[in-house]
């Protein structure tokens, strides 16, 4: 025992269990590969303090209900859904789990065009970006009066422009060594999470009362993530493109207020973006010329440091 000391927060749960799942339509299929991380919190102190597992169900337990609902849940193509039901469910099963906190990683899998036609049960992993939803599950206030808390986002989406991007104007002084150029190369890897309004939920999920169908009929909600997640990938990607980026800082703003323009549902949008930097090769020991930036084409792609700029834009 010690007078120091007390246990002051504690969370737990399965983390990194990996889901495939197939739902047939006939010979049409569609698939969802998800990395499920599923925590709890509640009256479970007792567990560390006391050595007393009456209280804690089984993180192996938790595994097995993540694999029973992939099976059984009518959410299971959507991350978010899923999320809200795995949530939900945990909270609602256990009367001393207050909490559940349901982070689900969508790895990247897009039917494969044959001559122009999707196929029916060919896939094919286009892209390292992973789609990640966050749900929080509060039961604290009763466990009839649960609520969600959403948001969702996209990480590991790797991009480069090798023209479109200046940095110039900022501060200089006896420290400044970087020259300022009207034409860069910018790269980053985004990292983007859009955070929807707090809403009721109960079980089954989205079919009974208490405000819950509310959500399903709201445009852009979470029950729809799956056109906010197109439209958060496409804003990000055409902008990123398109912009006369003045610098990342200036490039991630517009993104994010693009984002909650769009998406009424929306609260707010963070972006991490680190800056990825590419710096030409001095070639003055053979005479060359690669560093005006007319001239540079060969660079060195540097893997630290990065700059790292982040933001969150939120509705007023
Ligand atoms: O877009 C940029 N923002 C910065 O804050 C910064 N700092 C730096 O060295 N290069 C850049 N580029």
């Amino acid at each position: 025992m010690s007078a120091e000391s007390y246990l002051s927060h504690a969370r737990y749960g399965k983390d990194k269990v990996r889901v495939f799942r197939i739902v047939r339509d006939g010979k049409w299929h569609n698939i969802v590969e998800y990395n499920v991380c599923a925590l709890m919190e509640g009256d479970i102190d007792v567990s560390y303090t006391e050595a007393d597992n009456r209280v804690v169900v089984a993180t192996d337990s938790v595994k097995n209900i993540t694999y029973y609902l992939a099976k059984t849940s009518p959410h299971i193509l959507s991350p978010e859904r899923f999320a809200l039901h795995l949530g939900t469910f945990l909270v609602s099963k256990y009367a001393h789990i207050h909490k559940a906190f349901v982070t689900i990683e969508k790895l990247r899998w897009q039917r494969i065009a044959v001559d122009g036609t999707e196929h029916p049960h060919s896939f094919v992993r286009d892209g390292d970006d992973k789609l990640v939803t966050s749900v929080e599950i509060d039961g604290t206030q009763g466990k009839d009066k649960l609520v969600a808390k959403v948001s969702s986002g996209i990480t590991d989406l790797l991009v480069l422009k090798s023209s479109g991007s200046a940095f110039e104007n900022f501060v200089r002084d006896e420290f400044t060594t970087l020259v300022e150029v009207d034409d860069r190369i910018f790269s980053t890897s985004v990292d983007l999470t859009y955070t929807f309004s707090p809403f009721p939920v109960s079980l089954p999920l989205f079919e009974q009362s208490s405000g819950q169908e509310e959500i399903v009929k709201t445009k852009g909600s979470p029950w729809d993530g799956e056109v906010v997640a197109k439209s958060a990938r496409k804003i990000t990607l055409d902008t990123f493109a398109t912009d006369e980026s003045a610098s990342v800082q200036a490039t991630l703003y517009k993104m994010a207020q693009q984002i909650v323009a769009e998406n009424s549902q929306v609260q707010s949008v963070k972006y991490t973006l680190p800056n990825k930097h590419y710096v030409p090769v001095d070639m003055r020991y053979k005479g060359i010329d690669n560093l005006t930036p007319a001239q540079a084409e060969v660079f060195i792609p540097i893997a630290a440091p990065s700059g790292l700029i982040s933001a969150t834009v939120s509705r007023k």
